[in-house]
């Protein structure tokens, strides 16, 4: 359930579209991405030993990540393919789609412009300027298919935006199940702020300082994307003793800064306190950075961010979460392209999502709590 309403909000953005649970489409998509997840930790390994791609293991997986990626291109060409039938050229884009689409026609009248320009005039300071900007459109569009950046694009920001949202929201409700003192805290914030009104929206944000410390906590203690992504470094570094030279590749250990004892004292334990100062308001040090930091952090941090919040405060607000029985849910993680908890039960399931991981049930909280 977590997965689809994370996954309706990135491909709103992207692309127009919202699924249900049960969508053949959907299914599908949760597949390939899962299966993509797992294969790339196996075939990842090729980039620090190219030498392992000749193991049968290894190709087998780099065979089904290029099958899989076909897949998912085949299904966003058709995607790209309806929008172009339906573009308004004049129109506000209505999604990512369109808003490439518009760049790509305004990318032709740039090359029939200049192309008509070279024709008949002298060259000029001003028509060079335009037939350089003009070539570099065409090279961010790919040339001869130009469709195919935009797939990838597609790819890149629907496995990073679903992923690693659905997998934070799943450590925040674990931790919730593990913290109940925490839990209620949240709870009266928010009936202290939200009174009777079933939702926060973002400008509540302001006025909940401890569930913001809340989330802060969950996306410091989870890790999600501990490992970061590839860099290089672009000159000889040297850190305590350790020469890195130019050109290495780097992968820069967030878990690492997270757990470090000298920043968070015991960093086990789950504690939202940390993130509040002597007045009771959010303080986020600089090595908090769930996000990384520099020009190539987390391009959707706002995004998640946002979506986070909605959804934790939602679901507490109308919800307690209680463990299914007696027994808590081990805090044992799954090490792949993220850092996951292991599946596990919340409560009954209210809903009956038969195959989801996670199940709500949960006492509806009392109305009368929320007027006070
Ligand atoms: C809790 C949610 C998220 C976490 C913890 C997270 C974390 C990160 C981290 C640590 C990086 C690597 C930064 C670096 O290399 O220094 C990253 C990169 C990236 N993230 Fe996220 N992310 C989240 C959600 C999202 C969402 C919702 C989107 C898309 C809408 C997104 C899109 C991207 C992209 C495109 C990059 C690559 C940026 C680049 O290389 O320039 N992420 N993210």
């Amino acid at each position: 359930m977590l997965a689809a309403s994370v996954t309706n909000v990135i491909s709103s953005v992207l692309m127009s579209v919202r699924y249900k649970p049960g969508d053949v489409d959907f299914q599908r998509f949760m597949h390939l991405m899962d299966e993509g997840f797992r294969l790339f930790t196996v075939a990842a390994k090729v980039n620090v030993f190219p030498v392992l791609r000749f193991l049968p293991r290894m190709s087998a997986a780099y065979r089904q990540l290029r099958a899989n990626r076909d897949e998912m291109h085949g299904y966003f060409r058709g995607i790209i393919a309806e929008h172009r039938a339906t573009l308004q050229p004049e129109g506000p884009p209505r999604d990512l789609v369109d808003a490439y689409l518009h760049e790509m026609m305004l990318g032709d009248d740039d090359q029939s412009a200049s192309s008509s320009s070279s024709g008949s005039s002298s060259s000029s300071s001003e028509s060079d300027s335009g037939s350089s900007s003009s070539s570099s459109r065409r090279d961010l569009f790919c040339g001869k298919d130009p469709d195919r950046q935009l797939c990838q694009i597609m790819s890149d920001l629907f496995s990073a935006g679903q992923e690693t949202v659905k997998t934070t929201l799943q450590w925040a409700v674990l931790f919730m199940l593990h913290n109940p003192e925490v839990q209620e805290r949240v709870q009266e914030e928010l009936d202290a702020v939200l009174g009777s009104r079933s939702h926060a929206t973002l400008a509540d944000a302001a006025f909940l300082p401890y569930t913001e410390a809340t989330i802060c906590e969950v996306l410091r203690r989870s890790n999600v994307a501990g490992l970061g992504t590839t860099h290089a470094t672009t000159c000889d570094v040297r850190i305590d003793n350790h020469l890195i030279p130019k050109d290495t590749q780097v992968l820069p250990l967030l878990w690492a800064v997270h757990m470090d004892p000298e920043l968070w004292p015991d960093p086990e334990s789950f504690r939202p306190a940390r993130f509040l100062n002597d007045q009771g308001k959010v303080h986020k040090p600089e090595y908090f950075m769930p996000f990384g930091i520099g020009r190539r952090m987390c391009l959707g941090d706002v995004l998640a961010k946002m979506e986070i919040f909605l959804f934790f405060t939602s679901l507490l607000h109308a919800y307690t979460l209680l463990p299914d029985g007696d027994d808590l849910p081990n805090l044992d993680a799954h090490v792949a392209a993220t850092i996951a908890p292991s599946t596990y039960k919340v409560g009954e399931s209210k809903t009956a999502a038969e195959g989801s991981g996670v199940r709500v049930r949960a006492r509806r909280r009392r109305r009368e709590v929320a007027s006070v």
